[in-house]
């Protein structure tokens, strides 16, 4: 889901986020590609699809920053919820915590959840942001593992959670890993053009 409607081509990427762990997998899967910035700008986030949700985060943080801009909004969708709660997963964390995470889908028999990562580059303020976006398939189940970062430790791929893999291991297959996988392709087909 990328498009190539904007001009310059970045030599570093200024990465908005609040959130740390999003941060050190994003440098550790970057790492040697491009070099990555980051400042901590408490955006506002809307309501809408993941693809609306990141575009106008993008757009406020191109706005804020009056520069070029990469977020990244990350959504848990539940296929027993239609994909809810998606991109609002983040309240649900907050409220529940990982510990109680399973517990949205007692009673359901089907516990499939897919993750979702989506990034948002913009040139700047005016400049169209272009998205890159990976998904990833999994279940939810009572934690297990670190409860270090988000749902980790609920998420589960292939019988181990995310939270148990180490994590090159969690970035080779993650939502995070297969978006940034075509932000690297990206990349480097701006620097061959
Ligand atoms: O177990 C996890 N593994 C992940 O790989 C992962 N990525 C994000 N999250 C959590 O899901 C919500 C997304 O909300 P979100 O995208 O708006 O992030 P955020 O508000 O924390 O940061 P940002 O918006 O400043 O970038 C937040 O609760 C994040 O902690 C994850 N949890
Ligand atoms: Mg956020």
């Amino acid at each position: 889901m990328s498009s190539s409607t904007s001009p310059a081509v970045p030599k570093h990427l200024n990465f908005i986020t609040g959130n740390k762990n999003k941060l050190a997998e994003v440098q550790a899967i970057l790492e040697g590609v491009i070099e990555l910035r980051n400042q901590n700008v408490d955006l506002v986030e809307v309501q809408g699809t993941v693809e609306e949700v990141t575009i106008d985060k993008c757009r406020r943080a191109a706005e804020a920053i009056n520069g070029p801009v990469l977020v990244e909004d990350t959504c848990l969708c539940f296929k027993a919820m239609n994909d809810l709660p998606g991109p609002y997963i983040k309240w649900f964390m907050l409220a529940l915590g990982p510990l109680q995470m399973h517990k949205l889908l007692e009673g359901f028999e089907d516990k499939s959840a897919q993750a979702v990562c989506t990034f948002g580059y913009s040139a700047g303020p005016g400049h169209e942001p272009i998205l890159f976006q990976g998904r990833t398939d999994g279940k939810l189940v009572q934690s297990r593992g670190p409860t270090v970062f988000g749902w980790d430790s609920c998420f589960e791929y292939e019988g181990q959670t995310y939270a148990e893999m180490d994590k090159t291991e969690k970035n080779k297959i993650s939502h995070r890993g297969k978006a940034l996988d075509k932000l690297k392709k990206w990349l480097a087909s701006q620097v061959e053009t």
